[in-house]
């Protein structure tokens, strides 16, 4: 079975645009700012997708675009802009950051009711204790688990394989997994005998960075493989990080690159820039008692 990212990015975006026409009804525009210092190529086609998806749904989106010599002083003082400006609803900067620029002072900058990607340490801790509480979480793992539940894919009780463990993915990935319930392993660089790992995995989620780093004979015949990595092949096409002709043999489900975890990512963000629009009008957005 492939699992169709973009088809169901698609169908989950016509209620996204429902609510928000609804919302705009009542005076609310939902807004987006967008912060990209540099040329990183995964981060250019993210935020050429994102503001089109953003268009399409009726989102304002703004796209700050910096050059590669930016400092971290004039990008605080962007950050602090747009944490007063209450029109704002959702900041993400893009990462990576140029090397001049310390990732973890700016992720902390962001306000914590505004941070539309989930990385700031509080919404992390909340993640990593399984809060009851509404926040928000990396865009790419809570799209795969929407996949997930819409592919009836339920991961109690499975063994979940993350190899990779960045803190956008692989990390909040497995505190995902976890929370409903399977047994997570991670897997990164210094793992001694990859294969052996994702060999056993129910689930295999792979977000390397390296093409065709998993092949079908690392894949357990009948497992859900998701393949988060946006690579150029040889040709120039993109390519994930799974060997997708010929896992697809292999796997019992599968998502495809492009058109599987890419716009599924997309689509949560949507959905959690229109979440955090809720709560900051919670009080107009009340139903008024008489
Ligand atoms: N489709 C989507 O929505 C998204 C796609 N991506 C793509 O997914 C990929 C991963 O992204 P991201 O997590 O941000 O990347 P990072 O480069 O931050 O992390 C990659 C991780 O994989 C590990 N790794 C690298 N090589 C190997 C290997 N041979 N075996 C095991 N582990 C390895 C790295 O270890 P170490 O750091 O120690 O080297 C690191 O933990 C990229 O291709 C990126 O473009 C990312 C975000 C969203
Ligand atoms: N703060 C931050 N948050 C992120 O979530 C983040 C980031 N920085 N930096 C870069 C990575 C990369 N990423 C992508 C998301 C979707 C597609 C996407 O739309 N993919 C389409 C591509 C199709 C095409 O246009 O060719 C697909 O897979 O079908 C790509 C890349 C988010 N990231």
């Amino acid at each position: 079975m492939i699992i169709d990212g973009k088809g169901l990015s698609n169908r989950l975006d016509r209620n996204m645009k429902i609510e928000v026409q609804a919302l705009k009804k009542r005076g609310i525009e939902p807004k987006l700012v967008v912060i990209i210092v540099g040329n990183d190529p995964a981060s250019q086609i993210y935020v050429r997708n994102k503001h089109r998806k953003a268009v399409k749904l009726g989102i304002t989106s703004i796209i700050e675009r910096r050059p590669e010599d930016f400092t971290q002083a004039e990008l605080l003082a962007l950050i602090y802009q747009y944490n007063q400006d209450e029109t704002v609803h959702g900041i993400l900067v893009q990462l990576p950051l140029p090397k001049q620029i310390d990732e973890t002072a700016i992720i902390r900058a962001i306000a914590i009711e505004k941070d539309v990607d989930g990385f700031s340490p509080a919404n992390v801790g909340r993640l990593f204790s399984n809060s009851h509480e509404h926040y928000p979480v990396s865009c790419t793992p809570k799209g795969i688990m929407t996949m997930l539940s819409h592919y009836q894919i339920d991961p109690a009780g499975q063994h979940a394989v993350i190899v990779g463990d960045s803190n956008i993915v692989g990390r909040p990935m497995g505190a995902l997994l976890l929370n409903a319930g399977a047994t997570v392993t991670y897997t990164h660089i210094l793992t001694a005998d990859l294969p052996s790992f994702t060999r056993t995995a129910d689930i295999l989620i792979v977000a390397t960075g390296v093409a065709h780093l998993i092949k079908a004979a690392d894949i357990k015949p009948g497992a859900t493989v998701i393949d988060v990595g946006m690579n150029r092949d040889e040709n120039g096409r993109l390519v994930g990080d799974v060997d997708y002709e010929h896992a697809k043999d292999v796997a019992g489900a599968i998502t495809p690159v492009p058109g599987g975890v890419g716009p599924m990512t997309i689509t949560s963000l949507m959905q959690q820039t229109l979440e955090l629009t809720k709560v900051a009008n919670r009080r107009t957005l009340k139903p008024v008692k008489v």
